[in-house]
């Protein structure tokens, strides 16, 4: 079972530039959460800063009782053995084969026999699909092959929280559609916490049980997904629905120079979107972290966009 992540004020800068303030989220055990905002608010800096590889000016990581940024380096080590991290690119080295790549962290952090760790790296390969790829190098794969590859190493020490930072850059939709199946159905095989910093509009709105929001320094909202979903707030709102009319610009935050001429020209952000039913395991189980479309609307008297949690239709085959 996943463990919690209670996350409080938390603030970082570099030198005189802030890059968050005061972030304050929970992410619940065994859920999946997904982090969003424009590029260089910071997304990568929190999984950084979540994992301990930085540290906060202020505020608090708790973890098991444990608050990380307080750490002395030795429990940080400890701690970190909780941790997966997907990186970017995988991550992997490039003189190392892919089945040296994946037993990696068990040779390193174990004493465990070459036939035990033979038994994982196998087992883990399984799981992304890379069987019978373990002799080839990093720089013979595909990229989404090294996106699994770093994903079976992140899995080897049977992680209760698994950080993933844009699992699918670079990925065509096609693999990016398989990468969010595959990362439902871990989620569901382990029950860890996950956090997943995406730009993808789609695997935000299908995959997630939470979305959070950073957005000029701050965290703009953090909670269930059907939440920011059905959210008419003008950041969550333009953001989660890829538009340009509201309140983020190309260089992040519009002046109130083009906010206001927007107003005038009376342009409106378009009706929220149906929101879609929450992708689930492909062995038609459920998760544990999973609730009934419509659940958290109901619950909280919101009234979903119109069209919403509609079964997806069957796609029609046409005779050649
Ligand atoms: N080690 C560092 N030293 C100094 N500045 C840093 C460091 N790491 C990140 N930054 C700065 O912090 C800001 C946030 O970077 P980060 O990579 O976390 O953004 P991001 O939201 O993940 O962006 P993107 O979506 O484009 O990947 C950037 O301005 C970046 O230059």
């Amino acid at each position: 079972m996943g463990v919690e992540i209670q996350v409080e004020q938390l603030t970082k800068s570099f030198g005189r530039h802030a890059v968050w303030a005061d972030v304050s989220l929970t992410l619940p055990a065994g859920e999946i959460s997904v982090l969003l905002g424009p590029s260089g608010t910071g997304k990568s800096v929190f999984l950084k800063t979540l994992v301990g590889l930085l540290r906060p000016d202020r505020g608090s990581v708790w973890i098991q009782n444990q608050d990380l940024p307080r750490l002395s380096e030795r429990r940080l080590y400890a701690i970190r053995r909780l941790f997966g991290v997907l990186f970017q690119d995988g991550a992997l080295f490039g003189s190392m084969n892919i089945y040296d790549n994946v037993a990696f962290p068990l040779r390193e952090h174990t004493r465990m026999s070459e036939s035990k760790i033979r038994a994982i790296v196998g087992e883990k390969l399984e799981m992304v699909g890379l069987t019978g790829d373990e002799e080839k190098l990093p720089g013979q794969i595909s990229g989404g092959m090294r996106k699994r590859a770093g994903l079976a190493r992140a899995l080897v020490l049977d992680p209760q929280i698994i950080l993933f930072d844009e699992p699918d850059s670079g990925l065509d939709p096609v693999r990016t559609a398989y990468l969010n199946q595959l990362i439902i159905d871990l989620n569901q095989q382990t029950d860890a916490t996950f956090l997943i910093v995406t730009h993808d509009i789609n695997t935000a709105r299908t995959v997630p049980d939470n979305i959070g929001l950073l957005f000029h320094g701050k965290l703009a909202m953090f909670g269930p997904r059907e939440m920011l979903l059905s959210s008419t707030e003008p950041v969550v709102r333009q953001f989660l629905n890829a538009q340009r009319v509201g309140p983020i610009g190309m260089s992040e935050e519009k002046d109130a120079s083009d906010l206001a001429a927007e107003e005038a020209s009376g342009v409106r952000l378009p009706a929220l979107p149906p929101i879609q039913r929450q992708l689930r395991p492909s062995d038609g189980g459920i998760r544990r972290a999973e609730r009934p479309p419509g659940f958290w609307c109901r619950t909280h008297g919101v009234t979903p966009p119109p069209g919403s949690f509609t079964e997806p239709r069957p796609i029609q085959e046409v005779p050649l």
